[in-house]
């Protein structure tokens, strides 16, 4: 609890307690409590896996590349990770946040949320809510190592978890976020996109980026880099 800050202007950090898995799951030993569901982990993890090697194979196609696969060739999968979430039940506090403004560190995210709402995207400057999605469905969201790949073409979705606003969110918020991260090794050199369309500014962009710990739109980075600059950012490490 309040150890990770995700929006590095708030002095305090998040109401939130989470849990990080990596695959296979004979990688870490588990807590009793998950050990029963060590196969229906795994089984999460690979269809999250096969939903975002369909959307990097996407991304290149709408990128204009020529190699549909460039970014799933460089995705083994080794540093994906499933991430447990429990927010306390809190009172209503309309004012407050449960998670921190932030966006995410990989190439996407998939996210599950059961039934209880608060979460948060930012779209042209307003907060919109992002309800639980119907049975079937999930949340996605474009993460910081695919905008730097794409040069800020596809841009990271801000988001937030906010506090309590009726008697039915003050209870435990459960969700489980999988997080797929592009191989450590990977080069994250951005590829070149010409005829495309941009949200932002280069400045903007750049903005962006030096408030994720990155100085330049054209770094030499690996996936490795990145995410060390990204937790550097978020956790002051
Ligand atoms: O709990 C949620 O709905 C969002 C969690 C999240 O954004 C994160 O862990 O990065
Ligand atoms: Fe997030």
């Amino acid at each position: 609890m309040n150890e990770e800050k995700l929006d590095t202007n708030k002095d305090e950090g998040d109401k939130k307690e989470s849990f990080y898995i990596a695959t296979p799951l004979s990688r870490q030993r588990l807590p009793a409590i998950l050990e029963p569901y060590t196969e229906a982990l795994e089984e999460l993890f690979k269809a999250c896996r096969e939903v975002c090697m369909t959307l990097l194979e996407a991304a290149a196609v709408a990128l204009k590349m020529s190699d549909h696969r460039y970014f799933v060739d460089r995705h083994n999968g080794y540093d994906d990770r499933l991430r447990l979430l429990h927010y306390p039940p809190s009172p209503i506090n309309v004012e407050a946040i449960r998670a921190g403004a932030h966006t995410d560190y990989g190439s996407f995210t998939v996210l599950f949320q059961r039934d209880v709402s608060g979460l948060q995207v930012l779209v042209d400057d307003r907060w919109i809510d992002v309800e639980p999605p119907a049975r079937g469905t999930v949340v996605v969201n474009v993460a910081d190592a695919l905008e730097f790949w794409s040069e800020g073409v596809l841009c990271s979705a801000q988001h937030r978890v906010v506090m309590p606003r009726t008697q039915n969110e003050a209870v435990s918020r459960f969700s489980i976020a999988f997080f797929c991260q592009p191989d450590a090794h990977a080069d994250l050199t951005p590829v070149k996109v010409t005829s495309i369309r941009r949200k932002r500014t280069s400045a903007q962009y750049l903005d962006e980026l030096k408030r994720k710990g990155i100085n330049s739109a054209s770094a030499e980075l690996t996936g490795g880099q990145h995410l060390q600059a990204r937790l550097q950012a978020s956790y002051g490490l």
